[in-house]
């Protein structure tokens, strides 16, 4: 079996302004350059922005000139290469993290007419696997939903979750986290996830604070699982599968910022516990990459860091978004998020196709031999 390293790919996305930036006359600190993205001190901003504009049809664009990138821009730069490595057979990751109302959701999810990446993936999907089914190949995907809110696991596809939420549990050879009783869809088209992902998002957890009209207050992950089923000219079957996952994070966020009280305070608190367990995994994997020994990664201090645990470190490709608020007065979450970002990006994962290879050898050395008699 191949083993293959990659490490983390890491792309930092800015919103425009919002209106409560643009009415406290915000500056813009961010500047990008190629692939560097550079964070300016407030106290020698530079200037005021915005890129953006609105279509006839609701959807947003960059105006000539500036350097916003649309949905389409972050699927063909980011998707595509998470739904090639998925027809390889690899597992994929891609996570949206950044401070509260930075345009995690946007990217991930998207709104109305601008859908985001997990859409626009899904879709994708199944346009490949229409041009690529054949006689001797099919395909077989399934879909859920989860969120993990105030530790606590909630299946969105569910009519009822049990009080106290589903059992996290590890798998004892494989050493891997999963949630017991997970409902694990089967479907058939996009209109299919559509539909699921419409239900899910209708349960999620979603308040208004002071930050953004419309918060998660928990995190989110879509998983899809996608088999690649191979019948070989002798009839024998051999299977590649991939594990898609999707997560759009809580946003990190100061108490002072959000205005949150009562339940609001609560869940922000958990929200950012889970988040520093998160920095800490991060933290302890870039130490490893960066050849430090005998370090431990406390995947088992959050219900997020064991979920995430293939993700970070384990058998995957991962790409994590860094959402960004490009005014001044978020600067110290911004700078916060950057560095979050630059530690993330140093983690190596090791990632196998996930194809049995035995079976593998022996599809191909029967139809070798076949070949070779009908030669001979
Ligand atoms: N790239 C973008 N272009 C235009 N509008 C955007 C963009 N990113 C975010 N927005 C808008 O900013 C607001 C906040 O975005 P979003 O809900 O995605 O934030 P979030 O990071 O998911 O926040 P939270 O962590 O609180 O859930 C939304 O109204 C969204 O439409």
């Amino acid at each position: 079996m191949f083993i293959f390293i990659f490490r983390v790919k890491v792309a930092v996305r800015v919103r425009p302004f919002n209106s409560r930036e643009k009415d406290r006359r915000a500056k813009c600190i961010i500047k990008m350059q190629d692939k560097m993205t550079m964070i300016a001190n407030p106290d020698a901003p530079s200037k005021s922005h915005d890129g953006f504009k609105e279509n006839n049809d609701g959807t947003f664009d960059a105006v000539s000139g500036s350097k916003f990138a649309s949905q389409r821009t972050v699927y063909n730069d980011l998707g595509k290469g998470v739904l090639n490595n998925a027809f390889e057979g690899y597992n994929c990751s891609l996570f949206a993290y950044g401070q509260t109302g930075s345009g995690k959701s946007y990217s991930m999810v998207g709104y109305g007419p601008n859908k985001g990446i997990v859409p626009i993936i899904c879709d994708e999907l199944f346009k490949e696997i229409a041009s690529n089914t054949k006689d001797n190949k099919r395909f077989e995907v399934t879909f859920s939903m989860l969120e993990i809110y105030n530790e606590q696991v909630r299946d969105l596809l569910a009519k009822d979750n049990p009080k106290g939420g589903l059992t996290v549990r590890q798998n004892a050879k494989l050493g891997m986290f999963y949630v017991e009783g997970l409902k694990n869809t089967p479907v058939g088209s996009y209109q299919e996830i559509e539909k699921r992902m419409e239900q899910g998002t209708a349960a999620r957890t979603v308040a208004s604070t002071n930050m953004n009209a419309t918060s998660s207050r928990a995190h989110t992950v879509v998983t899809i699982t996608f088999d690649q089923i191979i019948k070989d000219s002798i009839g024998s079957e051999t299977k590649k599968s991939s594990t898609i996952n999707l997560v759009d994070l809580a946003g990190s966020e100061r108490a002072d910022s959000t205005g949150a009280t009562g339940d609001r305070l609560k869940e922000g608190a958990n929200i950012n516990r889970s988040l520093s367990a998160l920095g800490n995994v991060i933290s302890a994997l870039a130490d490893v990459s960066m050849g430090k020994k005998k370090v431990y990664i406390p995947y088992r201090e959050s219900v997020l860091t064991k979920l995430l645990q293939n993700a970070l470190g384990g058998n995957s490709k991962t790409v994590m978004i860094a959402a960004l608020s490009p005014a001044d007065i978020n600067y110290d979450e911004t700078l916060s998020t950057l560095r979050y970002a630059d530690r993330a990006k140093k983690i190596k994962n090791q990632a196998v196709v996930n194809e049995n290879p035995l079976d593998k050898l022996i599809r191909e050395l029967k139809v070798y031999n076949r070949c070779f008699s009908y030669i001979g």
